[in-house]
């Protein structure tokens, strides 16, 4: 994976005039420069002048290229009209705000020089804007958006698989990357900016694509920047307490996740009603929607309209294999690649949603059972054999997600359960010494080691959570604290015999650790196997 910077646009974007655009969205003028923009409109036909065609849209000044829209949004701590001085010294060709912009815009001296554009609520309107800049990349594209608070990357990547199947060139965004075809660069975030989105999408179509899945965090759905795209198929797999200082409550955190089932974000919807705000969307959503029961004891297993009817959950040592049970009452025999049911939940919502996006159920059933690995999602670093314990990766950084991890490697693990974790600085530390206690009753073989330390004292953190491992340990039996993660693992390693099994939770498919302010380059899949590949030079029994 590379840089994102500079990657992420289509490479022949079409010029549109700054007087097309006003008119096209109902803007006003503001500022000396009003009348130059009026007199486009007044002449819409001519083609823009050379500098006043816009062919690229931004909400960070940071990422201005010449060319841009630079939309200046009241944001929670800035306004960005702030920062418009900086986008036209970028190349920003117009700027695009309300009122309170338009203000900020016109005390600028020397004078921006350049038009600004008026609306009252510019975050709603930035994302149709940026399709009508991209010339809506959509409407070439299968899209399919995934929200809830935990699967949402599993089952993306799990729903690109089953893609694959009709689509060969293909785009996945997500916390993980922002990947087109064999491209990849590390993703900003779950959901990126709607102006980024839609020139990935327009490069995407550019370079062949026909399919796009995506993540859609709540954040996102609250700030607009899905706007601009309805997606042919969402789903939703669950929602937990989680992000409440954003969204309020649970209530509000639902009606956040809730608006990717409007009309103008989808055409249809596939929800996992094993909690109750699944059976609330269920019943709410103005779009025509399907359940799916993945519980097999669950409240809606009789009345979904598709359920998980049997499972087995790592019989096979590896995933588990389940049959669910369609609207027409045939029974279909599948496959989750990955360890644990939470994967069998995500695996029959993927089969569901990738079959409604057009795949056949067979075909999607097969390439979701082949899916391959998934980055930092219970991805099988190192494989049992050889005198080798497995090894795996996962993201889990929240109590019932360490919870969920521990349980689904337990039926695989036929010796120890031997976990290296730790957990991040400057967030919630009040999981610290209950994410201890859960590795204490859960693992055989706790390593405590850190995170993203951030700006706190490392030590403090592992101190909280070997407090919690000890409440329910007063011994310390089979604890161990490591000063640094790889140490950590390596530790691990030398402990581990060739029927045990190593979880490392936390960090999953993260490139980086950040200490103190700084991000160091660091993997644990990275160095899992550059450990182990020491070990086995240095002959057995010899990995410290
Ligand atoms: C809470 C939240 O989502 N905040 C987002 C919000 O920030 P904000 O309103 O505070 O922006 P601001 O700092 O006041 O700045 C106002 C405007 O000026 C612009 N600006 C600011 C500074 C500058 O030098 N130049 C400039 O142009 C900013 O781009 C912004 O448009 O608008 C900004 C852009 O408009 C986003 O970058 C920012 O996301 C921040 C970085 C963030 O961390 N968001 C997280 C919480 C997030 O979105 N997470 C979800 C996943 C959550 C999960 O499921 O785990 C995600 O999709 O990743
Ligand atoms: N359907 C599910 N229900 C509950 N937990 C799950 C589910 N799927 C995955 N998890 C757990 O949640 C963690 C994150 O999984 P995943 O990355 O797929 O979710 P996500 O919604 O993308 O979360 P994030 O936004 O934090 O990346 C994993 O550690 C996994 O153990």
């Amino acid at each position: 994976m590379t840089s994102p910077q500079g990657r992420m646009r289509p490479t022949h974007p079409t010029a549109h005039g700054i007087a097309d655009l006003i008119r096209t969205f109902g803007l006003r003028t503001a500022g000396p420069d009003a009348s130059r923009a009026d007199q486009e409109v007044a002449a819409p036909r001519t083609p823009a002048p050379s500098g006043t065609a816009v062919t690229g849209v931004t909400v960070a000044s940071s990422a201005v290229e010449p060319g841009d829209l630079f939309v200046a949004l009241h944001g929670l701590t800035a306004h960005g009209a702030r920062f418009a001085r900086d986008a036209v010294a970028a190349g920003a060709v117009a700027v695009l705000t309300d009122d309170d912009g338009a203000r900020l815009c016109a005390d600028v001296t020397p004078p921006l020089g350049v038009p600004v554009l008026v609306a009252d609520d510019p975050r709603a309107l930035v994302g149709d804007v940026a399709a009508w800049v991209y010339d809506h990349p959509t409407r070439e594209l299968l899209t399919v958006g995934i929200t809830g608070t935990n699967g949402k990357t599993t089952t993306t990547y799990l729903v690109d698989a089953a893609l694959a199947a009709a689509h060969p060139v293909r785009a996945v965004l997500g916390t993980v990357e922002l990947r087109i075809g064999d491209d990849a660069i590390e993703s900003p975030r779950t959901t990126v900016e709607a102006p980024a989105l839609h020139a990935l999408l327009a490069l995407a179509r550019e370079r062949g694509a026909t399919a796009a899945t995506m993540e859609a965090s709540s954040h996102a759905l609250a700030l607009g920047r899905l706007h601009g795209l309805t997606f042919d198929v969402v789903g939703f797999t669950n929602l937990q307490r989680d992000h409440l200082d954003f969204h309020g409550d649970m209530d509000g955190y639902f009606a956040d996740k809730a608006r990717l089932f409007a009309p103008a974000q989808a055409k249809r919807g596939v929800v996992v009603v094993d909690d109750a705000w699944g059976r609330r969307l269920v019943a709410e959503a103005p779009i025509p929607v399907e359940s799916v029961s993945t519980h097999l004891d669950g409240p809606a297993a009789g009345t979904a309209d598709w359920a998980v009817v049997e499972a087995d959950v790592g019989l096979d040592g590896v995933g588990s294999t389940f049959t669910l049970r369609g609207p027409d009452g045939a029974h279909h025999r599948a496959v989750s690649p990955l360890p644990g049911l939470v994967n069998v939940s995500n695996a029959a919502l993927a089969i569901v949603l990738a079959h409604r996006a057009g795949i056949a159920m067979g075909a999607a059933i097969e390439r979701i059972g082949a899916a391959p690995a998934i980055p930092g999602r219970m991805e099988r670093v190192i494989e049992r054999g050889g005198g080798r314990p497995l090894a795996l990766v996962d993201y889990a950084h929240t109590p019932d997600a360490l919870v969920l991890a521990l349980e689904s490697v337990r039926p695989i693990t036929p010796g120890r359960l031997i976990l290296v974790f730790g957990s991040d600085g400057d967030r919630d530390q009040g999981k610290r010494p209950i994410m201890g206690e859960i590795a204490a009753h859960l693992a055989d073989v706790v390593v405590v080691t850190d995170e993203n330390p951030r700006s706190e004292v490392p030590e403090q953190i592992r101190a909280a959570i070997l407090a919690g491992v000890r409440s329910v340990r007063p011994d310390g039996g089979d604890v161990h604290e490591a000063t640094s993660r790889a140490a950590a693992i390596r530790t691990a390693l030398t402990l581990a015999d060739p029927e045990d099994t190593i979880i490392i939770t936390g960090k999953g498919h993260e490139p980086t650790q950040e200490i103190a302010g700084v991000f160091h380059r660091y993997n644990d899949r990275d160095v899992l196997r550059a450990a182990v590949a020491e070990a086995t030079l240095a002959g057995p029994g010899s990995a410290e």
